[in-house]
């Protein structure tokens, strides 16, 4: 079976192999169709949607994974938020959401700027290309969870649901 995942970032990537292992695993850039920073539960999981749809579009893939990440306020605070879509050949959407995390202050006002959170997180930890590797969970975590570990809870969920609806 193939699978395609509208991203080239290794932590999204890495997660979708971990729970479809023996399958072959299509990846490339499609538009989220949202903004480059989501700002709430709902676009982050619109991006996901449109990831995993233009993935199945654009490929022979069977199905179809997006994983978005973004930003949400819960009593005017904001939480790293982060969504999944998989996509089936007859248009059957499954979604789920992962983790969430409190964003210090400091990080929540870059981001009001226009700065993306991955920006952001380099400047805060003086780090590089920390979205590609344990990401702001894992810097804002102690690495107790990764970033790659939080798409794998996703992608666990997106499988779930559709290995459940093929059995009914
Ligand atoms: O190449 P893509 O798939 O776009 O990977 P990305 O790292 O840009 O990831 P997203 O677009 O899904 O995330 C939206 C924004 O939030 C940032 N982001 C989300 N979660 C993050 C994390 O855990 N660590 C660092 N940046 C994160 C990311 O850098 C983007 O600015
Ligand atoms: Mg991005």
């Amino acid at each position: 079976m193939k699978i395609s995942i509208g991203s080239k970032n290794p932590s999204k990537i890495g997660a979708v192999k971990s729970i479809f292992a023996c399958d072959e695993v299509i990846s490339m850039n499609v538009p989220s169709q949202v903004s480059n920073q989501p700002f709430s539960d709902s676009e982050t999981k619109e991006g996901a949607i449109h990831r995993a749809t233009g993935s199945l579009t654009a490929s022979s893939s069977d199905i179809g994974i997006g994983l978005e990440g973004g930003v949400m306020n819960v009593d005017d605070k904001l939480y790293l938020c982060n969504w999944g879509a998989l996509v089936t050949r007859d248009d059957i959407i499954f979604t789920g959401s992962g983790a969430r995390v409190l964003l210090p202050e400091k990080i929540g006002a870059e981001l009001q700027k226009g700065i993306e959170l991955g920006d952001v997180m380099d400047d805060y930890a003086h780090k590089k290309h920390i979205r590609k590797k344990e990401g702001a969970i894992g810097i804002l975590t102690n690495n107790q969870v990764s970033r790659k570990e939080m798409f794998i809870h996703v992608v666990k969920l997106l499988y779930g649901q559709w290995e459940y609806w093929k059995q009914n």
